[in-house]
């Protein structure tokens, strides 16, 4: 395999030095690393570049099987290593249902074919995502895709037996409970978030409550069976104070937050445009720097994607016709660098923390075969990501690769580029643009 020497790269945004990689690994750093390079070195400027851990998702929708018009394993893994990532939880509302030890193998393989990232599936607490019985999480955990989170996202699971039940049950295996809250009865026909703003745009509201009710419940079951749980996408202030109390309690709970409600608020409903249309929904300004605080501060864990590609039918209608989702994988990085690393609230050190290491081990995927959310050490695997901090660029929807563009970034501007990923010490990425040809050379879409 070919070696690299990445020449003047900032690890974690500290002092330039050059790395190594060979074998997979980082295999040298600093002086040595420039007396292990040979004739075959390939070099990288990396002058000016930060280096990270390779990013890794808790949070993707990938759509294959079943929805393949709107995204597949190829295409959005592509997108992810664009993004700087080097692994990806595929999230388990996929038709047929990720709710055997059959479609996560399937989804597991599919990512290793294709070989952008390393694809982590998330396997469906109840059978279909029904919320009334629970799926085989044995068989899933113990298959060769090793399921550790297990999610009904896009439901709730709602019945707290069955929840407790999943809570239990995963404790086996060292699993954990990737909770989507949202209360169904509290949000029968909801449509965005419930405020001055829905009542003035007249579309139905999603009351706060309705997440953080299911958020206070589940951290009192996960305390009583002394079980992990992990709350996706925070989207309230309130939420935020809840899981701060579970927390000092020393309840296991752990918490993520999207870039999109670090960034967006329910003033963009006024646009009535579908693509401001998520799940869930956009909040308000208060909400908004309650989880920019909660992240800064250690209270939120880490950011995910939640990754909802979803095709022109399907965005491009009234809003009350439109699905949830947005795509998130190419913008997450610059997101969090432009709203909390150029603000002065966070350190490149914490990007890594929250974007690599964090959901690497909630994952459970810092150990194992393919390891992921590791030190930029000697000796560890080459999943990197080199990022340009000074590169202000703006969003061109149709520059992105995943293969449906419903981002609501169109034509901002943000900071922070990706500029090169590095998967097992391979190249995934150079110059900001996917390595196809060291690939099979098909071009997903
Ligand atoms: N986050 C979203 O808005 N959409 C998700 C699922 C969901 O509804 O949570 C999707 O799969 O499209």
């Amino acid at each position: 395999m070919t070696t690299h020497l990445l020449r003047g790269a900032s690890p974690l945004g500290g002092a330039a030095t050059d790395v190594l990689l060979a074998d997979g690994r980082v295999a040298a750093l600093g002086a040595d690393a420039r007396s292990g390079a040979d004739a075959g070195t390939v070099t990288v400027d990396a002058d000016g570049l930060v280096l990270l851990p390779g990013l890794v998702d808790l949070h993707t929708h990938l759509r294959e099987p079943g929805r393949e018009d709107a995204e597949t394993v190829r295409s959005g893994t592509r997108a992810a290593a664009a993004g700087g990532f080097t692994a990806v939880h595929a999230m388990a509302n996929t038709s047929p249902v990720a709710d055997t030890a059959g479609v996560v193998e399937q989804v597991w393989r599919l990512g290793r074919d294709a070989g952008w990232v390393d694809v982590f599936p998330v396997g469906a607490v109840s059978v279909g995502l029904a919320g009334t019985q629970l799926a085989e999480l044995g068989a899933m955990a113990h298959s060769a895709a090793r399921v550790r989170v297990f999610s009904d996202d896009g439901q709730c699971v709602h019945d707290p037996v069955l929840m407790r039940r999943a809570l239990e049950y995963v404790k086996a295996f060292d699993g954990v409970i990737a909770q989507h809250a949202q209360e169904p009865r509290l949000t029968v026909g909801a449509q965005m978030h419930e405020g001055a703003v829905s009542a003035e745009v007249g579309l139905a509201g999603w009351p706060a409550v309705a997440e953080e009710a299911i958020i206070a419940r589940d951290v009192l079951l996960a305390e009583h069976v002394g079980s992990r749980l992990h709350v996706c996408h925070l989207s309230t202030a309130g939420s935020v104070e809840i899981v701060r109390w579970a927390k000092a309690r020393g309840i296991a709970v752990t918490a993520e937050v999207t870039p999109h409600h670090l960034l967006l608020t329910d003033e963009l409903a006024r646009t009535y445009d579908p693509l401001y249309k998520v799940n869930p929904p956009l909040r308000t300004a208060e909400d908004v720097e309650a989880l920019r605080e909660a992240l800064a501060d250690g209270t939120i864990d880490i950011v995910a994607t939640d990754h909802a590609p979803h095709t022109r039918e399907d965005k491009d209608c009234e809003w009350a016709a439109a699905a949830f989702g947005m795509t998130g994988l190419e913008t997450a990085l610059p997101i969090v660098a432009t709203t909390l690393v150029e603000t002065g609230r966070m350190t490149w050190a914490d990007v890594a923390r929250v974007l690599s290491s964090a959901p690497a081990r909630i994952g459970r995927v810092d150990t194992g075969p393919t390891p992921q959310g590791r030190p930029v050490a000697v000796g560890e695997p080459a999943n990197l990501t080199l990022v340009d901090p000074a590169a202000r660029w703006t969003v061109e929807p149709r520059q992105l690769r995943s293969a449906s563009t419903n981002t609501p970034y169109g034509g901002r501007e943000l900071s922070g580029r990706v500029v090169a990923t590095f998967l097992r010490g391979r190249p995934t990425v150079l110059d900001g643009a996917p390595v196809d040809t060291d690939l099979d050379g098909t071009d997903p879409r």
